[in-house]
């Protein structure tokens, strides 16, 4: 219960209330793996405010650029062409820089304000996306489609975390010692793992605005994630005054929430490869996870979600290619999707042969590989190898009804 909570989750919550922000009365924190979870002393009926943060409270790109010209020499012009992520994971790794270089509480640098939000997250070895992984938890990923993203995502953070380190350098060498890639590596995780959109803090709040930056709302994002959890997001005045500063976002929960059980949100429908990218968790039996399907060398992507969308347009794809290999050539309709099926049914035999052995690596008791990371990648391989048999099978049906078409114009196929 509330009495006992960590140290840091009070001292959040003086912080969280002395600057505006609330939560329910009958909400407690209590810490587990992944860092914490809120939970209900008594039931919470449908439609209460869970949570409530002042948008003054919350960690923008424009927080963190202002912060960072306070503090940096000569900034202006290269923080311009930072992104919102650089701004804000140089904002966050800044807080233990300068408690670590520059502890002093009468240094007359400005502080960066959320040390006390900051201290409640999980620390950096409860988190398990492939930023963290090891050389080996990488490897095992090797014949999935998440075995790519996983280097381009740490590439391309590692390109970011040198680009603000030099920046960050050129103030104080110290800073920059402090500045390590562990401590990036950490911010942009609390970042892709906690972050809302900022088109949530308008007044018609939407979780899909092309143009939106990630913000981070502290509290409002201490909520574990439900598939189809019915929440709702409202922005209110906390006062009378309309002005930005007083403006506040609201988690609703609508539906009732029993004593003692855990009060939840919902991320929205994300699959495991992306849950995984950017949460460091897998859901088992995902309805959302899809096998990206790529021919040759095009570029174009197929997603083929576990109900089989998507098979068309790869089939199509393929007919083109085919035809384009043909060039003069003619070819009846139905011979032409024999060939196509055909094609496709080897290439799926070969994706599902790796994901097969992927599987097979991952169970082995070996390597520097943390159980709860082979369990993770255990769940994402089976829910590929699940849309991989959807495919095989929805293959075999269109390979029957194309034989039908051929024997009805009287073809006899060999095979
Ligand atoms: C926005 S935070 C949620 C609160 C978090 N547990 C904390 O300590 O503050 C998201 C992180 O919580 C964990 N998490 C959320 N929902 C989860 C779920 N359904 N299963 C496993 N871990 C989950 C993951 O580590 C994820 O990166």
């Amino acid at each position: 219960m509330a009495s006992n909570e960590p140290a840091s989750v009070r001292a959040f919550r003086e912080w969280f209330s002395a600057n505006g922000g609330s939560i329910h009365e009958d909400a407690y924190f209590e810490r587990e793996k992944s860092g914490m979870g809120v939970y209900a002393k008594k039931g919470i009926s449908s439609g209460q405010t869970i949570v409530s943060c002042p948008i003054s409270l919350a960690v923008t790109d424009q927080v963190a650029r202002d912060y960072l010209v306070a503090v940096l020499s000569d900034p202006h012009q290269v923080l311009e062409k930072w992104s919102s992520r650089e701004l804000i994971c140089s904002y966050i790794v800044m807080h233990w820089v300068s408690q670590e270089v520059d502890p002093e509480e009468n240094s007359s640098r400005p502080k960066p304000l959320h040390r006390p939000y900051l201290d409640i997250l999980p620390p950096a070895p409860n988190l398990k996306t492939p930023l963290q992984f090891t050389d080996a938890e990488i490897d095992l990923l090797k014949g999935t489609n998440l075995h790519g993203a996983a280097l381009d995502r740490i590439e391309e953070r590692s390109k970011e975390w040198k680009r603000c380190l030099s920046l960050i350098r050129e103030t104080s060498q110290k800073w920059a010692d402090a500045f390590t890639w562990e401590r990036y590596k950490t911010a942009a995780t609390y970042l892709s793992s906690r972050a809302f959109p900022s088109s949530l803090l308008s007044s018609s709040p939407s979780l899909s605005d092309p143009n939106s930056t990630p913000v981070l709302l502290p509290g409002v994002d201490s909520l574990n994630h439900s598939r189809g959890q019915p929440v709702s997001w409202v922005v209110s005045n906390l006062s009378n005054a309309p002005t930005e500063e007083r403006l506040a976002i609201s988690l609703v929960s609508r539906a009732d929430i029993h004593p003692n059980s855990e009060i939840l949100n919902n991320y929205g429908l994300k699959s495991n490869a992306e849950l995984i990218l950017g949460y460091g968790f897998a859901l088992p039996k995902n309805p959302e996870d899809t096998l990206v399907l790529k021919l040759g060398s095009s570029s174009v992507r197929h997603e083929i979600t576990r109900s089989g969308d998507g098979i068309e347009e790869v089939c199509q794809e393929l007919a083109l290619v085919l035809k384009q290999q043909l060039a003069e050539e003619s070819i009846e309709d139905w011979d032409l999707d024999l060939e196509v099926l055909d094609r496709f049914k080897e290439m799926m035999e070969v994706v599902s042969s790796k994901l097969y052995h992927a599987g097979a690596r991952v169970e082995e008791p070996e390597g520097d590989v943390q159980a709860d990371v082979r369990q993770m990648m255990l769940t994402y391989i089976a829910g590929q190898l699940d849309v991989s048999k959807v495919i095989l099978q929805s293959l075999d049906e269109r390979w029957q009804k194309a034989l039908q078409v051929a024997e009805e114009q009287g073809v006899e196929v060999e095979f």
